[in-house]
């Protein structure tokens, strides 16, 4: 089992590096004798960083180079944020294992004020996330959303050179990078909805490869992977891309599954919302049935808008 290398596909994103480490200790831990090593490479979503993704376009932008690297068999796996991961998978490649969640909360990060509250009107704050953008300007219409692309580190130096009064990052990014201390207010779900799977990472790999799903089982979080399923699923029901604002998340209660979501215009001026909750059995079933009433309540007319059917 043991014999041959097990070589991970990653993006070079110091958070992308972290996380590809993260994998392999902990696949050298529960596999003695094992050896992982990294293969690092660039992607289009890292070469492309002067326009919104929502602009570039295209599912996956992080992922694609990722996969042909493992169909070409230059690597074995790969790590990804799950929130970054598009909802199908090209033949032969799916996701087998989903590592235990961080924090899922989005950050409010500032080195003037302490919480969004706290911002006065006309404040610029960063953020090039719909979802984000839609529920900030819905609570707060008097501040100003600008554009803020780049890796964590990269954002965090604009934020600091003074092109923003704040910016919006997730939680788990920051305390995997070590950088709690950057968190001013970890923003509650009711304020803003995380996005589906923030927070978890996931792992890729050729689903003919039993020698490595039996060596990746070992790092699977069932609850992780029931609850990112589930958002999963409402965002499939969705065909959720990064073009369109939509948040989700779902907590365990014992045996019940709660998940809540919302599909907003980009400005915030509508949002709707939904949540339902049932049998962990039913995690799957429950977030595409969470979608189809949310489409039934109003999603639909805003998605058909942005993706131009109306
Ligand atoms: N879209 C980039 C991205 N993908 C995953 C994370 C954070 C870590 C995570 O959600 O697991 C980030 C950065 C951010 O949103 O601040």
């Amino acid at each position: 089992m043991t014999d041959k290398p097990i070589r991970i596909a990653t993006r070079k994103s110091p958070l992308a590096m972290w996380q590809a480490e993260f994998v392999k200790d902990a696949l050298e831990q529960a596999h003695p004798g094992l050896i992982v090593e990294l293969v690092p490479m660039v992607t289009k979503g890292d070469i492309i960083l002067d326009t919104p993704l929502a602009k570039v376009g295209g599912k996956g932008l992080f992922v694609k180079e990722l996969e042909v690297a493992m169909l070409e068999n230059r690597a074995d796996i790969a790590v990804h944020s799950m929130k970054d991961v598009p909802v199908e998978f090209p033949e032969g490649l799916g996701l087998v294992t989903i590592c235990e969640r961080e924090d899922p909360r989005d950050a409010f990060v500032s080195n003037s004020f302490n919480t969004i509250d706290e911002l006065p009107a006309g404040a610029v704050v960063g953020t090039s996330s719909l979802r984000r953008q839609c529920q900030l300007r819905a609570q707060r219409p008097d501040l100003v959303v600008k554009d803020l692309r780049g890796n964590v580190n990269t954002r965090l130096r604009k934020l600091d050179d003074g092109e923003y009064d704040a910016i919006i990052l997730a939680c788990a990014g920051l305390k995997r990078l070590k950088m709690d201390d950057r968190i001013r207010d970890a923003i509650a779900p009711e304020i803003s909805l995380p996005a589906v799977g923030q927070g978890a990472v996931g792992i890729e790999c050729r689903l003919d490869d039993a020698r490595v799903r039996t060596l990746l089982g070992a790092l699977n979080h069932q609850d992780t992977a029931t609850r990112v399923l589930c958002e999963r699923a409402m965002n499939n029901r969705l065909q959720g891309g990064c073009q369109v604002p939509i948040g989700s998340y779902s907590e365990l209660q014992g045996d019940e599954i709660w998940l809540r979501a919302l599909v907003g215009e980009p400005d915030g001026s509508k949002i709707v919302r939904g949540e339902i909750s049932g049998p962990v059995a039913d995690a799957e079933t429950l977030g595409t049935q969470l979608a189809e009433q949310l489409l039934d309540e109003g999603a639909k007319d805003i998605l058909d808008k942005l993706y131009g059917n109306a």
